[in-house]
């Protein structure tokens, strides 16, 4: 649980052959350089760097959809990722900075067979300006960082090509926001799930809060664990211009900043991905700083003292 102070641990995951644009790759370097761990550890948690991720050997692998792009190398990130993030939320509170967001697709499984194992449901909140809920199938661009959902959801899809799924996670506790940018095939296949989806109209009706609020408290009476996958793309790309995917029409800094202050309130978030960060299109650093920033709202900053539950 997020009760201070954390065990943090940073695992590299320089994956990038699920984007269409090369980049991502850098992403842990730039978090690095942003000072990460830094930003963590001066909230009074502990750090320890797992270092990189090294991708398993690819396999041939073939699949009827012409599209497909680096579909051996993503599948053998994803085997790698799996068994690392099993192992590496043993205990503490892991945090996989990607690297693009087919991390997710080891990440979320390797995870959800933790909470299995420990006796826990298991929910994800899911920030992104795409739902990623393509089947190998349906993406006519081929980018696998746009199906993870799709497959630890457990849909048939990915049967025999990526690795065997541990433990689907139930779409019935995804929660995922700020979407606003869905494809014809995505759209149709999300009308069958009952995952929750607060698109961006969502947000503009009610704020963040209460539809945070309300997610949360399904989590809280669950006794779940929470793991948040954070994309980039989430955040309005007039603040955030360093990913690959950018979407207009964004959560702006401070609803990120409310979100994550709220997060942290919870003290259910047990896991982390960052993600989708391409410092090659960022400027001059800022996206990194902003999400490190986000990630210091996440683990306990505020701008004043709310210990008493009032501003003081
Ligand atoms: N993780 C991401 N940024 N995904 C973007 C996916 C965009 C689009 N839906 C596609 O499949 O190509
Ligand atoms: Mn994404
Ligand atoms: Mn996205």
């Amino acid at each position: 649980m997020l009760h201070p102070p954390l065990d943090c641990k940073i695992l590299a995951v320089p994956v990038q052959e699920g984007a269409g644009r090369m980049g991502c790759e850098m992403g842990p370097a730039a978090f690095r350089a942003a000072d990460l761990a830094g930003a963590i550890t001066e909230l009074g948690h502990s750090v320890r760097d797992l270092g990189t991720l090294l991708p398993a050997q690819p396999r041939r692998l073939h699949h009827d959809n012409p599209a497909l792009e680096h579909l051996p190398e993503v599948v053998a990130w994803i085997e790698a990722l799996t068994q690392a993030a099993y192992e590496a939320s043993a205990e503490g509170f892991p945090i996989f900075v990607g690297g693009d967001h087919s991390l997710a697709a080891g990440s979320i499984p390797g995870l959800a067979r933790r909470a299995q194992a420990l006796g826990k449901p298991f929910f994800v909140l899911w920030l992104d300006a795409h739902p990623d809920f393509h089947t190998l199938e349906s993406t006519t661009s081929g980018h696998l960082h746009g199906t993870p959902v799709a497959y630890f959801t457990g849909l048939k899809s990915f049967d025999g090509i990526f690795p065997p799924l541990p433990v689907p996670v139930d779409p019935q506790n995804v929660c995922m926001m700020g979407i606003r940018s869905v494809d014809a095939a995505e759209r149709a296949a999300l009308r069958e799930t009952e995952m929750t989806i607060h698109d961006m109209r969502a947000i503009d009706d009610h704020g963040i809060a209460p539809l945070l609020s309300a997610f949360l408290k399904r989590v809280e009476e669950a006794d779940g664990l929470l793991h948040v996958s954070f994309d980039v793309d989430f955040l309005d790309p007039s603040i955030a211009p360093g990913v690959g995917t950018p979407v207009v029409g964004g959560p702006t800094l401070r609803e990120a900043h409310l979100l994550m202050e709220m997060l942290h309130e919870s003290g259910r978030v047990t896991s982390l991905d960052l993600v989708e960060l391409n410092p090659f299109l960022d400027e001059r650093g800022r996206t990194a700083l902003l999400m490190v920033d986000l990630v210091g709202s996440l683990m306990g900053r505020s701008i004043l003292d709310r210990s008493k539950g009032t501003y003081r």
